[in-house]
């Protein structure tokens, strides 16, 4: 919805009725000038504002375009002095209720906040945007993972195909890096998928033999600060996110599908979560999303037994949203996704906000817990012994 539908932002309007809520000693707040004539603008100034205001190269967005629009009406008519629009006169009530909002702040004032509000978006117009789509801006620190934007599409490529894309350390900082940039960037869906025939084989098991200087207690500690700050990337990210399972999924890159919105699988995709061979237990959140989108026997089958899913499964089970022919997978799922991107991003987020607000705060605590309780189980022997396993060739899942 635009406040000025198919019309001239500084459209007029008739209202009805005074009723100050945000006195003028309040109006500092939203970043306002209440100052004495002095350093007011002049009417020139503020007629240049005016013609500035229509040349500028990007909408400023409804909640700007409502600050001038009262800024402007307070400048030329004074204090709101017209009748407040009925409830179904839904457009010209937020209008006349932030001219209103205004109070009795002088015209010169109004003024002076106008030409100042013009001049800051007329420079952030011209300065490169802060919001560049993801290729643009930094690349992370290794090859491991290719970030790029195209068609409202920002991709997080998990790019270790040598190592079926275990994740490694900096992986897990520049994942979450890249989620933050993609947060703010301009595209509509963020996806994350792998390259070569795996998805992801899980957190890297070599990550555990860099020991720093405190030893195997401050590796824990560290690892379970990181895997939180991951997760939590997740669960706070705002727009659509879409995993493409390209090939089998293992440990971390299973767990955190429960926080995604879509995922999309290759019947050649496989899920497993051997944490109890591994001596370790689950993270993700899975503990709390697992079984609540596959009730709690086959969660724990999973989570506890290490039962593996092929893709049809877990799409039954209700983790994965479509499984697609190997063949024909890469095209079918980027049409659809091309397709959605080309969605109203607003709409997506808002629903999405929605959705997961009720849930976020659990999220959260479950998060914060699974992290602490993986900091104690790497400290076990029986972790050690499954990775010393892993690593020394005699044990592979
Ligand atoms: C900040 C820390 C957060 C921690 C979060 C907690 C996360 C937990 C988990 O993710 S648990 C799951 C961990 N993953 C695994 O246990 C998988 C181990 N890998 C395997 O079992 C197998 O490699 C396989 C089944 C994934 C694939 O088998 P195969 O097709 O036979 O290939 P290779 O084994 O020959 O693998 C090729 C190459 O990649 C190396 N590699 C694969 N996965 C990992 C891994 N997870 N960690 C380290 N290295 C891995 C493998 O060693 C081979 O390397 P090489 O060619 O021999 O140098």
């Amino acid at each position: 919805m635009t406040l000025w539908p198919g019309g001239p932002w500084l459209g007029g309007t008739s209202l009805e009725t005074t009723n100050h809520w945000l006195s003028p000693l309040q109006v500092p707040a939203l970043g306002l000038h209440v100052g004495g004539p002095a350093m007011l603008a002049s009417q020139k100034d503020f007629n240049n504002a005016v013609s500035q205001v229509k040349l500028l190269k990007e909408d400023p967005g409804n909640e700007v375009k409502l600050k001038l629009y009262a800024l402007y009406k307070q400048a030329t008519e004074g204090p709101c002095n017209v009748p407040k629009p009925g409830m179904l006169g839904f457009i010209n009530k937020t209008k006349w209720d932030a001219w209103n909002a205004l109070g009795s702040l002088s015209k010169e004032a109004a003024r002076q906040n106008y030409v100042d509000l013009v001049s800051r978006l007329s420079a952030s117009s011209e300065s490169p945007s802060p919001e560049a789509p993801a290729a643009d801006r930094k690349q992370p620190e290794s090859d491991s993972l290719v970030v790029t934007s195209e068609d409202g599409i920002t991709t997080i490529r998990l790019n270790r195909p040598a190592k079926k894309n275990a994740l490694t350390t900096q992986m897990y900082r520049d994942i979450i890096a890249a989620l933050q940039a993609a947060s703010k960037d301009e595209s509509a869906i963020t996806v994350l998928t792998g390259s070569g025939d795996y998805y992801c084989s899980g957190n890297d098991l070599t990550n555990f033999t860099h020991l720093p200087a405190g030893g195997l207690e401050e590796m824990a500690r560290s690892a379970a600060a990181l895997l939180r700050d991951f997760v939590n990337c997740f669960i706070d990210f705002p727009k659509p996110l879409v995993a493409v399972v390209n090939g089998p999924a293992v440990g971390i890159s299973v767990t955190i599908l429960g926080l995604f919105d879509v995922v999309y699988a290759t019947d050649r995709a496989s899920f497993h979560t051997p944490f109890s061979h591994l001596g370790q237990s689950p993270e993700g959140c899975s503990s709390y999303t697992f079984p609540k989108i596959m009730g709690s026997s086959k969660a724990a089958e999973m989570l506890l037994f290490g039962k593996k899913l092929t893709a049809q499964e877990a799409c039954a089970q209700g983790l994965v949203t479509e499984v697609f022919p190997d063949g024909t997978f890469q095209k079918e799922v980027w049409a659809r996704l091309k397709a959605y991107s080309k969605l109203p991003p607003n709409a997506m987020r808002i629903s999405k906000q929605i959705i997961r607000n009720r849930e976020k705060e659990k999220l959260h605590a479950v998060n914060a817990e699974e992290s602490s309780v993986l900091r104690e189980r790497w400290q076990s022997d029986e972790c050690m012994n499954a990775i010393a396993s892993f690593l020394s060739r005699k044990v592979k899942l």
